[in-house]
């Protein structure tokens, strides 16, 4: 009754095999591989797996590494449905203006942060900030509508562009520090406020909308990278889009 979860963004796909498709599956195992590595998966990390009997996956990476995933996929009888951000799902509105056009990695880690939220306490609203190649962050209140959110370049792009547009830009990665006193230290602690920045905004933007603080998740591969340098309180959460695809396949698999 295995599933396996995917998570396929920009840079790398995650996948996570779980004892059955529902809330509270007990974590088989799990990996991450670059997207350039895509075609090592089926002889490598998953020849020795458990036949999956479903996958779902969220996919923002484009059709040709999706057709890539799904030509590993073969080894196992086993059809991949992938997520599509909708209207409504598993207690999330959508506010986009066309609900499709939302990745759906955002919309898969907003059901998973809406799922936790509830579990924890009573509602109330929640910042999702997803840290990946590019930085995610969200905006749901109390209700559990997505009132809209922010993109911003993550870590990699914003050296990639620095370095690109400049001449004396080419050092490596520094610390975060207040005041920087090299050029390691500013462009590394230059990232990472400006990130912070962005979710500072955005919980001071939806405190204001509800009355009331929110609750900040954050996830993706550099999170931890990130965590610290916060102003509020956040909860990481490495798994949250895992929470999210168990969460919509429970759903799924309850009503068909
Ligand atoms: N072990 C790691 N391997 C690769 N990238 C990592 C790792 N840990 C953190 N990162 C950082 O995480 C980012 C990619 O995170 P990831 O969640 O895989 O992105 P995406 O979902 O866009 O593919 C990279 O920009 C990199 O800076
Ligand atoms: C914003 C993203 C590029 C994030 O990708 P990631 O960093 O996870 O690889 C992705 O969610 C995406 O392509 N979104 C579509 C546009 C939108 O959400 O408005
Ligand atoms: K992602």
């Amino acid at each position: 009754m295995a599933f396996l979860a995917l998570d396929v963004g920009n840079t790398r796909l995650k996948w996570a095999l779980y004892d059955e498709p529902r809330v509270g599956a007990r974590l088989i195992t799990h990996g991450a591989q670059f997207l350039e590595n895509i075609e090592t998966l089926e002889e490598g990390d998953w020849s020795r797996l458990p036949t999956p009997r479903w996958v779902l996956g969220c996919v923002v990476a484009g059709d040709a590494v999706k057709r890539r995933v799904e030509e590993q996929l073969e080894m196992w009888d086993v059809t991949p449905q992938w997520v599509v951000s909708g209207n409504a799902e598993a207690g999330v509105v959508n506010g986009y203006d066309h609900p499709a056009r939302l990745g759906s990695d955002r919309w898969v880690a907003m059901i998973g942060a809406r799922q936790r939220l509830l579990a924890q306490g009573p509602q109330r609203p929640c910042v999702v900030v997803m840290v990946g190649t590019a930085v995610t962050v969200e905006a749901i209140d109390a209700e559990g509508k997505f009132l809209g959110g922010l993109i911003l370049p993550g870590h990699g792009i914003m050296l990639r562009a620095l370095e690109s547009g400049t001449a004396g830009l080419h050092v490596p990665t520094g610390d975060v520090r207040d005041f920087p006193t090299n050029t390691s230290d500013a462009l590394t602690s230059g990232g990472t406020f400006a990130i912070a920045g962005a979710v500072q905004r955005m919980v001071e933007n939806l405190s204001r909308h509800c009355g009331e603080a929110p609750v900040v998740y954050m996830t993706g591969g550099a999170g931890w990278k990130m965590a610290p340098s916060m102003s509020t309180e956040v909860e990481l959460v490495e798994s949250l889009i895992f929470d999210g695809l168990l969460h919509i396949a429970s759903q799924r698999l309850a009503v068909a």
